[in-house]
């Protein structure tokens, strides 16, 4: 029995006797149509992607290495108040602003989200986000876990949240310890700080355990996770 939707009148050369632009136009001739060199997917939009974690879980050490081998990703720089530190680069580490600029900046609704941060405010510009998803780059925001949850209420679904963990609160403690970027007294607020923010993890999206001597593989988590979310059939749309 013939297939009904083939018109007999088209016949289709042998495979092995034709070459394959015959057998492109007898199957286009049967079909009814010309196979079109449109892509079947429209290229992925821009995602925003949240990073955070408590402190000293690794959030600059994966956001740097993603860096060194990401083209495509934009990692966002924050404007702060406070003073630059040896070595940092105004437009490159922060935006140093003055208290006032700032404010204006707050005033003018020209920040996604802001906090005062040890008294010293910190806030991520939007302009610079929509600059950046309009060449179609995606965005990595680093943000503490009180970030993350302002900017969930902001973004909702439409970014990706990932919470990055220690192995354990040992290695964790360890971890901070050995930064020795704190004082006795630091180290006791972020360590306790840290047993409450991991009780947060459940409004994420991901979770990404960034063990001990194993950097490497949850940067590749990480990238998984942007590809994943790629891969989308529903796919999130980040609008700022
Ligand atoms: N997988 C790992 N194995 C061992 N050491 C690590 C690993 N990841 C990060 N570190 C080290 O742990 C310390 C804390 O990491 P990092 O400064 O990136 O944390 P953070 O989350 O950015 O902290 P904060 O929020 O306080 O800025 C650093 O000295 C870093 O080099």
């Amino acid at each position: 029995m013939g297939d009904a939707r083939r018109p007999d009148s088209v016949p289709i050369p042998h495979i092995e006797k034709a070459d394959r632009s015959e057998l492109v136009r007898a199957l286009e001739a049967s079909l009814g149509s010309a196979f079109s060199s449109e892509p079947l997917w429209p290229s992925p939009s821009p995602l925003i992607i949240v990073i955070s974690g408590p402190s000293g879980v690794g959030k600059d050490a994966v956001i740097k290495k993603l860096k060194d081998s990401n083209e495509n990703l934009h990692f966002v720089v924050t404007a702060t108040t406070r003073p630059t530190r040896p070595g940092e680069v105004h437009g490159k580490d922060y935006y140093f602003v003055s208290k006032e600029e700032f404010l204006t900046m707050v005033e003018r609704n020209e920040l996604l989200e802001y906090a005062l941060v040890y008294g010293d405010y910190k806030g991520i510009p939007k302009q610079q986000i929509r600059e950046e998803l309009g060449k179609g780059y995606d965005i990595v925001l680093r943000v503490d876990i009180q970030g993350a949850q302002t900017l969930r209420k902001i973004l909702g679904n439409s970014a990706v949240f990932i919470f990055l963990m220690a192995e354990s609160e040992a290695k964790l403690v360890e971890r901070l310890i050995d930064r020795k970027t704190e004082t006795k007294e630091s180290l006791l607020v972020r360590v306790a700080m840290a047993r409450e923010e991991v009780k947060h993890v459940k409004n994420f999206d991901y979770v990404v355990v960034n063990a001990e001597g194993r950097l490497d593989n949850a940067v590749k988590l990480v990238e998984s996770i942007i590809d994943a979310e790629k891969a989308k059939v529903q796919q999130k749309r980040s609008v700022i």
